[in-house]
């Protein structure tokens, strides 16, 4: 085995993931590279090619996670991508992932593949929900039959990760002569095996190697479906769902934030009194009451509502309820003439406005597909969610309970969704006319999720990386305000010669000044809203007590803040300029300023003229 893998010591390797769409590819790249590529119980997560290092033995590879595809001959822009990779890169083995639940189907591909290459391992994943199920497999009759590696796994087990590193390992130095030599055929639809003989040759080989079947839909799951996508308790489920996971998350997250509080504010005079020892005393001033102190209080207040809320949340993606939510709302997005696999587009804008942009690509039709990522940034993304949960705790703590205010957390986020319906109608009426196209939305299986890699992957893919965002969009923007509260044109700072500029068309909105550069400074990412207007107030006003969320509201009382004010600021919170990265991916997408300027304009309109409807209404009946 060394023997092969020797001569190629200085080589690297090129092993590539292919398979259907939701078998497991990205839960073994990560397992395989230590990489934190999305998961998630749904069919078209990965869109895009991801790279990774892999080591097997004391070689390193690379291994390349390729979105998922039902065939090769190219239907969808990720079956291109997947079959281009393979035609072009010519990897060095094809790691060919099916479910081991509907192998049958699975199969065929594998048939297609094995037509333009033989270097193929066939990795049958998702042995323990075939076994609960009562389907066996026996592999190695596979492997007879179809003379290349089989192994069957679970892809949450270590020990077959090693198994499955072992095979590849073996199959490396089996299979190849030497990558440069490898001259694969150029792939045409007509090259390929006719669809019906892909399928007899799978139907096959699949009962050639079942060793028993005993599946029934079984009725967990024909009543799971009966609840989560009935006609009214659909969407009644998801009203629970999404209400249980605030209330859950602002009742955990009020103890911890307490703690977290406690431990941060106690270090604060130690940094001082540590930073005294060699810088100058403003700097030491800008630095612990400034930056530490904001930075002390972003953590402190946003972390733990997102180290709950994002692990409840992706338990449910896991669990596979996310497509069901596309399936309830597929009539809404119908009605404003938009495809409903936007939902899903939209629920991953929940994590991420960018990635949700990107995800677009799971919709075919073009016009459908501008429609979704033009209102993906409708949806409040990780970044924003944290400031709508502090100005809503701030304004409406003092009485509320928590489960009220999971329930106006809840109407905020429902008022998004609406809001996207309304702008996808406008676009669909006007620059974006059509008719919606048909499309088939895959309802995977429900999965008991696996708590453990749901808790790694949210805290160290959606929370750290949120807070880290924040704390390091917040020093830049930490400095720029202070240099602007401390330089001066004239008599006054040039931070109040701004706020007082922005004034007066802030206050037609219901906000002030300093709200709108707070708004202006977090472009490059929204996490840092809250801590640049913190700023910029603490800059302005002489509160040097500003340690907990009821000093905050002191604070935004002191700048003339009202209900109207809170209000206003949540409108804009969901509605305004995406980030600046969700830009870029805008642009990158559809290749267009025209679009990407209107992706800009079209949130950023609906909210102000909302703000300045919502402040005239409070001034009349005031
Ligand atoms: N029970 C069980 N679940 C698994 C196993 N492998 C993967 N999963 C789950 O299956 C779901 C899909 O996994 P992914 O890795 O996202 O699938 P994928 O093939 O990359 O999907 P796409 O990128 O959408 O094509 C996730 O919820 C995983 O946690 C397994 O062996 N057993
Ligand atoms: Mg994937």
């Amino acid at each position: 085995m060394i023997s092969f893998l020797k001569k190629r010591k200085n080589a690297s390797f090129t092993i590539a993931l292919a398979g259907n769409p939701n078998v497991g590819k990205s839960t073994i790249f990560n397992a395989l590279t230590g990489m934190h590529q999305h998961t998630g119980n749904w069919a078209g997560k990965t869109v895009e090619l991801a790279k990774g290092v892999c080591t097997l033995g004391n070689q390193t590879c690379t291994l390349v996670d390729l979105p998922g595809c039902y065939s090769l001959t190219a239907c969808s822009k990720e079956e291109e991508i997947a079959r281009d990779f393979i035609e072009n890169t010519h990897p060095d083995l094809v790691v060919l992932v099916c479910d081991a639940v509907c192998l049958e189907r699975h199969l065929q591909l594998l048939i297609q593949l094995l037509s333009i290459t033989q270097k193929v391992l066939l990795c049958v994943n998702l042995m323990d929900q075939a076994k609960k199920k009562g389907i066996d497999i026996s592999c190695s009759a596979l492997e007879t039959e179809l003379h290349i590696p089989v192994l069957g796994i679970s892809a949450h087990r270590h020990s077959d990760i090693k198994r499955l590193k072992s095979g590849i390992f073996s199959a490396l130095d089996k299979n190849i002569p030497s990558s440069e030599n490898t001259n694969s055929p150029k792939i045409s639809a007509c090259s390929l095996p006719d669809s019906r003989v892909c399928a007899q040759e799978a139907s096959r080989l699949y009962h050639a190697t079942l060793q028993s079947d005993r599946t029934s839909h079984t009725n967990k799951d024909l009543l799971l479906d009966k609840l989560f996508t009935g006609k009214f308790t659909g969407i009644a489920c998801m009203l629970c769902f999404l209400l249980l996971i605030f209330w859950i998350t602002l009742t955990g997250a009020n103890y911890v934030s307490q703690v977290l509080h406690d431990i941060l504010f106690s270090f604060e005079p130690v940094f001082y009194r540590f930073l005294q020892g060699f810088l100058p005393l403003k700097l030491c001033h800008m630095l612990a009451f400034g930056f530490y102190r904001v930075t002390a209080w972003v953590i402190s207040v946003m972390l733990p509502p997102m180290a709950i809320f994002f692990p409840l949340f992706t338990l449910l993606e896991d669990f596979g309820y996310l497509p069901r939510v596309a399936f309830n709302l597929d009539c809404c997005f119908a009605k404003c003439k938009a495809c409903g696999k936007q939902a899903l587009t939209m629920i991953m804008g929940f994590g991420c406005n960018a990635a949700g942009v990107t995800g677009c690509r799971i919709i075919d039709s073009p016009r459908e597909r501008l429609i979704a990522i033009l209102t993906n940034s409708f949806v409040p993304c990780n970044g924003r969610f944290p400031t709508i949960l502090a100005i809503l705790t701030i304004f409406f703590a003092g009485s509320a309970k928590n489960l009220e205010l999971a329930v106006l957390l809840t109407l905020v986020i429902l008022f998004g969704m609406f809001m996207t319906f309304v702008s996808s109608w406008l676009l669909s009426k006007t620059v974006l006319k059509g008719v919606p196209s048909s499309f088939t939305l895959e309802l995977p299986p429900y999965r008991k999720p696996q708590i453990a890699s749901v808790l790694v992957h949210s805290v160290i893919n959606r929370t750290c990386r949120v807070l880290l965002r924040a704390i390091i969009a917040a020093a830049p923007a930490g400095i720029l305000i202070w240099i602007m509260a401390n330089v001066s044109i004239g008599t006054d700072s040039i931070l109040n010669l701004v706020s007082d500029f922005l004034n007066p068309f802030a206050r037609l909105l219901g906000l002030d000044g300093s709200i709108l550069l707070a708004f202006l400074l977090g472009l490059p990412a929204n996490e840092i809203v809250i801590p640049v207007l913190i700023m910029a107030y603490t800059a302005q006003s002489s509160i040097t007590d500003f340690k907990s969320l009821s000093s905050l509201h002191t604070l935004l009382l002191g700048q003339g803040w009202t209900v109207s004010t809170a209000v206003s600021m949540l409108i804009l919170c969901v509605l305004h300029w995406p980030c600046a990265t969700t830009l870029l991916t805008i642009k990158k997408e559809t290749h267009s300023l025209k679009w990407t300027a209107l992706a800009f304009l079209l949130p950023t309109c609906m909210g102000f003229l909302l703000c300045f409807l919502v402040t005239c209404a409070f001034r009349i009946f005031s």
